[in-house]
């Protein structure tokens, strides 16, 4: 916060966030504040019941504020109109609303200048039902869950303040951060359809931008910055700009009559020829924009900044057959920093008609006419794309309540508005002038949104792009974050196409698996493949996929991946001096090993298994990206490749020389071992911070070394011979004697606790003893066991003790163990 921000006091209360709903709500900012009223800094407040007469007098306000300005000092123009259409030239007159604003000491500097219309911060979708107007409705009942909500409102770029300054000419920034749980129940909070949604949407926010302009329009956006409450989102950052215009409920007949008035006023001051896009004359509209701007997934992007061999990773090597190897390799998978990847969403949604009464409407729903009516004169491509999504907002909201958009807006041709230029292609639902409909393809914009069987998803930013995929962050009409990984098909063969589908196969197999990324809904565009991946059959062999086919594949969102935690971790641990966090590698090890044994139980091998494809979800790693298990056959327990996948540092050698011929002749294959090298590669560079051959800079040396079987690898000094132990366990060349994942899990590495377990009582003490005897014998004996298969590596026995005392060590474990027997023996024979 720099200076000028910290002189702004905290704004608190949850007023202040109320004043963000029925702004929008109302199209008039200052008949929205009324709701600021009940906070103790806000002087010049309504009285918290909001009652009728309440209403009338906050909307009268706002239409004071809507004539023109007789500022002293500052010259009339006939042209002085809201930019955005609603949000009215603000003069300084002392609108309840303005002064409410203003006295607020936090905005005290703000109310010299302009007054700020607050305004709705939420996604919009199109369908996304509203509350019914209805009497038992209180307008202005929007309540803060928590008892307290700091608002804390940052100037940012204000020019001076000058009262007298030109209109329209300059634009300010306020920042409002906000934590607090906002339930909105009024029927102005129009676009949230549960109170749950928009309470779960609000309490997420924590920053909030409003932008004025000097016609005290308002441009909300916001940066939400989630504290996960409800666990829904561990961080987002977004910046949603909101401008919501909603109208007068006309179920509440006690109100219509004398507010009808006011609205007329509202729809002649909207109808002004520089009126922007925005506006719906007598009905309600909605515009949000979102620019999400972090996608916060930097972590997966984060990790590449290591890139070097790391990175490296093997898309497609030699056929079977072939015996010169030809490697292909794609290095240096940058995946784009995600806050360099920005999606700006705007759309308009209309509100139901005044004159809807229908409690089903939904946001977005309105008629051709209501939608010829709404934007007038896009003066600019932010404009034209609201525009444009109005028009979409109406067809995907048409089939939610046919007859409210039939309503008609109103009696006042003069409200209704040319549409705004189409931009080509993507104004497909557009309704001729005559009112008839033309063909729809498409209901929604596609720039701002993906649809998945029927359910939009509001993009918020690119997260990352693999080589055939891309993957969004995206938000649901219930305002939960998802992943949405889009394949391209078109052009691929039917046969390519089918094993991207084996993702999705594999994926609904994991279904209710803690330690597997979820995989909540899926759509292939093309049908022919859609069918064949349902009936599970691949009948199709040749041809290619034709249309624009896709797959989409909405996941469950992962916040950081383990890369990125990782090197995050060292970075920590360099700068404290410190070597390794036993715990925390324990912690994550484990749950790495037991999503792996998931899909090991399942039969499936994963091939890809690197710290990236870790995800972290609401703080436990899930695996994802099965784009390369796909390729195996599940029921398997080695499976034979057609080609050698993998990244390059995590790759075993039998994926290197997949399919060639070992010295016995014997085909190599790859199964689970081929998975447990990668794990032990992962490990190996979470105990050192690099992969075990990150010396090997190119890809041929790194391929000699790794498929040379007398390669030995370096391990540096490690106090904890357990977890070099296991290390080695799972970087066996043979991948005979790998470990597998029952083995790794009761790895006593894993079981430390055992030793700083309360001591025993002196009764217990034999007891308790042979329990852990009992749980540890069995790895006890097969590391025994192993321990004397082939020679013993001097330099495992050295860190333990010497060679002396490490044989003295054995005869005494032996006699006791031999004197325990016969003492556990002597017992059940008294028994
Ligand atoms: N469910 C998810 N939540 C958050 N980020 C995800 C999710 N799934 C994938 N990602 C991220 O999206 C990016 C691309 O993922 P994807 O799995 O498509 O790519 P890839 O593995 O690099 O390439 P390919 O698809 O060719 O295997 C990665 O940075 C990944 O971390």
């Amino acid at each position: 916060m720099d200076s000028e921000e910290a002189d702004l006091p905290p704004f608190r209360s949850s007023t202040s966030t109320r004043s963000l709903v029925p702004a929008t709500a109302l199209a008039s900012p200052a008949a929205a504040l009324p709701s600021l009223s009940s906070s103790g800094t806000s002087a010049a407040s309504a009285p918290s019941s909001h009652s009728q007469a309440g209403l009338l007098r906050d909307v009268q306000a706002a239409f004071k504020r809507h004539r023109r300005l007789e500022h002293p000092g500052v010259k009339q123009s006939n042209d002085i109109r809201p930019r955005r259409a609603v949000a009215p030239t603000g003069s300084l007159a002392p609108g309840a609303g303005a002064r409410r604003f203003r006295d607020s000491p936090a905005l005290g500097r703000l109310g010299k200048k302009k007054i700020p219309d607050a305004e709705t911060v939420m996604p919009s979708f199109p369908g996304m039902e509203t509350k019914s107007f209805d009497e038992s409705f209180n307008p202005f009942d929007v309540r803060m869950d928590q008892a307290s909500c700091d608002i804390d409102w940052k100037e940012k770029d204000l020019p001076p303040v000058n009262d007298t300054e030109p209109l329209g000419s300059s634009s300010r920034k306020v920042q409002v951060s906000m934590q607090g749980n906002i339930t909105s129940q009024g029927p102005y909070a129009h676009v949230a359809t549960e109170p749950g949604n928009l309470s779960s949407y609000f309490s997420s926010l924590a920053l909030t931008e409003i932008e004025f302009d000097s016609c005290s329009q308002v441009e909300g956006s916001t940066v939400i910055n989630q504290d996960l409450q409800r666990q829904k989102l561990l961080t987002v950052e977004s910046d949603v700009i909101s401008k919501s215009y909603v109208n007068m409920p006309t179920t509440l007949s006690q109100r219509t009559a004398a507010v009808q008035d006011k609205v007329h006023q509202l729809r002649n001051f909207l109808n002004q020829p520089s009126t922007q896009s925005s506006v719906a004359g007598l009905s309600c509209v909605t515009t949000t924009s979102v620019h999400s701007s972090a996608a916060p997934m930097s972590s997966s992007t984060t990790c590449y900044s290591h890139l070097n061999q790391e990175d490296q990773r093997l898309v497609t090597v030699k056929t079977l057959g072939d015996p010169s190897p030809r490697l292909v390799k794609q290095e240096n998978m940058m995946k784009l920093p995600t806050t360099s990847v920005m999606t700006t969403s705007e759309m308009v949604v209309d509100e139901p008609a005044l004159a809807s009464h229908n409690s089903s409407s939904y946001v977005g729903d309105k008629s051709e006419d209501k939608k010829v009516n709404v934007c007038k004169e896009p003066s600019s491509m932010k404009e034209e794309r609201a525009l444009k999504y109005d028009v979409a907002a109406q067809a995907t909201a048409g089939v939610a309540s046919s007859e409210q958009s039939k309503v008609p807006l109103s009696g006042d041709s003069s409200l209704i508005k040319k549409p705004g230029p189409a931009l080509p292609g993507k104004d497909e639902n557009a309704t001729n002038r005559t009112g008839t409909s033309v063909p729809r393809k498409r209901n929604y914009d596609p720039d701002l949104f993906f649809k998945v069987n029927g359910k939009l998803y509001q993009k918020l930013g690119k997260i990352g792009s693999g080589g055939s995929s891309e993957v969004h962050k995206v938000i649901s009409s219930d305002c939960t974050i998802y992943a949405l990984k889009k394949i391209k098909l078109k052009g691929r063969d039917y046969a390519t196409a089918y094993g991207f589908c084996q993702e999705i196969e594999y994926l609904n197999k994991l279904k209710g698996k803690n330690n597997i990324i979820q995989l909540i809904d899926y759509e292939v565009t093309d049908k022919t493949l859609q069918n064949e991946v349902r009936s599970g059959s691949m009948n199709i062999k040749d041809g290619r996929v034709k249309e624009d086919g896709f797959i989409y594949m909405v996941l469950e969102y992962g916040e950081i991946d383990l890369a990125l935690m990782l090197s995050q971790k060292w970075k920590e641990m360099e700068s404290l001096g410190q070597m390794i966090d036993e715990n925390w590698l324990r912690f994550y090890w484990q749950q790495i090993l037991q999503a792996v044994r998931t899909i090991h139980e399942e039969r499936i091998v994963h091939s890809d298994l690197k710290p990236a494809n870790f995800l972290l979800v609401k703080g436990s790693l899930k695996l994802i990206d099965f784009g390369i298990a796909k390729a195996i056959m599940s029921d398997t327990t080695n499976i034979q490749r057609e080609s050698q996948v993998g990244t390059l540092s995590y790759m075993s050698p039998e994926a290197f020389m997949c399919n060639e011929q070992d010295a016995n002749g014997n085909v190599i294959k790859c199964g689970r071992p081929s998975d447990i090298w990668s794990l032990g590669c992962i490990l190996y560079q979470m105990v050192y911070g690099r992969t075990p051959f990150s010396e090997y800079k190119t890809f041929w040396s790194k391929f000699k070394v790794i498929t040379d079987p007398n390669h030995e690898i370096v391990y540096g000094p490690i106090s904890n011979p357990w977890l070099l132990n296991i290390m080695k366990k799972c970087l066996a060349w043979d991948r005979n004697k790998r470990w597998r994942i029952p083995q790794l899990l009761s790895h006593p590495f894993l079981a430390p606790l055992q030793s700083y377990a309360a001591p025993p009582s002196h009764e217990e003490e034999g007891c308790t003893l042979l329990v852990h005897l009992m749980s540890d014998a069995s790895t006890f004996s097969t590391l025994l066991k192993e321990s004397m298969e082939g020679p013993l590596s001097v330099s495992e026995v050295e860190s333990l003790a010497s060679q002396d005392g490490l044989c003295s060590l054995l005869s005494e474990v032996s006699r006791l163990c031999l004197e325990l027997r016969g003492r556990v023996r002597e017992s059940r024979r008294q028994q």
